[in-house]
């Protein structure tokens, strides 16, 4: 059996470089076979996918090493049928941390997926007119997704995670998206938000970072954790960040929480759509619909 790993060594600002550079000599130590597959620029994950699932057989494994983005992109480009292993090594590993998957310990995670047999797990799975694919974390509609838009384009993030406050980013940049992003019209299976302004469906507790935003949600079942902030008056808003942190939000009464197996969701206007961290926008009066897939981990 060998492992056929796929890395993306930019992710967490070089972490998965580091965690590549202690997992190789351990598998040789090891005598472990594996082959390295490692992404050469932006979106490369489904390309390398590709030529893996072309030069494995059915007895080998596939190892994602990466953020939470590298995840999302090699799945949507991986059959629901291939099991899959995955090392974090991004910033904010909200799917590692949902899953219990080791944070910056490299060995001690591939020790455990080593000996670990499939099991399943449920992803969102989306579908539009215009895009489709599947999700390992959430798919915000509105502020996140603005935060999101606005980080990953500032040259601000870049000088920020070299001095290591990626974070900080997020935080300047949420703060500034929270004073100017306007409050939108949503319907999600005939219900109306007409003053909507977070709206994210999530398969389990955590984003941005550990946030836990839903802490019922469980990558093991199949339901999908709707949460939904209406726009009130910014002081209460800020008040409620606290809370969030601490998944104690849903006593305001601005907070709408919904479980359930699918949606069908569509906005009056064009929004910035986030899903899994990477940036979209959704047209106005195109619905999307949202639901889940299952899929083999290994870890
Ligand atoms: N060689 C590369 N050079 C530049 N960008 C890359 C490379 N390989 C992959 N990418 C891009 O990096 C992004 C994914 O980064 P990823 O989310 O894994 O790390 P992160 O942002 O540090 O972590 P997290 O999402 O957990 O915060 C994707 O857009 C992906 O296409």
């Amino acid at each position: 059996m060998t492992y056929y790993i796929l890395a993306n060594p930019f992710s967490g600002n070089g972490q998965g470089k580091r965690v590549t550079k202690a997992l190789i000599p351990y598998l040789a130590q090891q005598g472990i076979s594996y082959e390295l597959f490692e992404t050469q620029h932006a979106f490369d994950e489904a390309r390398l996918i590709k030529v893996i699932m072309t030069q494995k057989t059915p007895l080998d494994r596939v190892l994602i090493i990466g953020g939470d983005g590298t995840l999302s992109l090699a799945l949507n480009a991986l059959t629901p049928e291939q099991p899959f292993s995955y090392i974090p090594a991004g910033s904010g590993n909200d799917f590692a941390r949902a899953f219990g998957i080791p944070l910056n310990q490299p060995l001690k995670a591939f020790k455990k997926l080593h000996q670990a047999n499939p099991q399943t797990i449920h992803v969102l799975k989306y579908d539009s007119q215009e895009m489709s694919g599947i999700a390992v974390n959430n798919i915000g509609i509105g502020l996140d997704a603005a935060i999101v838009a606005a980080t990953n384009k500032g040259e601000v993030k870049q000088l920020l995670n070299k001095i290591k406050l990626g974070r900080l980013a997020y935080l300047l940049n949420a703060l500034a998206v929270l004073f100017s992003k306007r409050p939108f019209s949503i319907t999600v299976n005939h219900t109306e938000f007409t003053q909507a302004f977070l709206f994210t469906m999530t398969k389990h507790p955590f984003f941005g970072g550990g946030i836990p935003l839903a802490p019922k949600g469980s990558l093991l079942e199949s339901d999908i954790h709707l949460v939904e902030l209406d726009h009130f008056n910014l002081i209460g808003i800020v008040a409620l960040i606290p809370k969030v942190f601490k998944g104690k939000h849903f006593t305001n009464r601005h907070v709408h929480y919904q479980i359930g197996k699918t949606y069908t969701l569509s906005t009056t206007s064009e929004q910035p759509m986030q899903i899994d961290g990477e940036t979209f926008v959704i047209k106005a009066n195109k619905p999307l619909y949202v639901t889940t897939e299952e899929r083999l981990i290994m870890n």
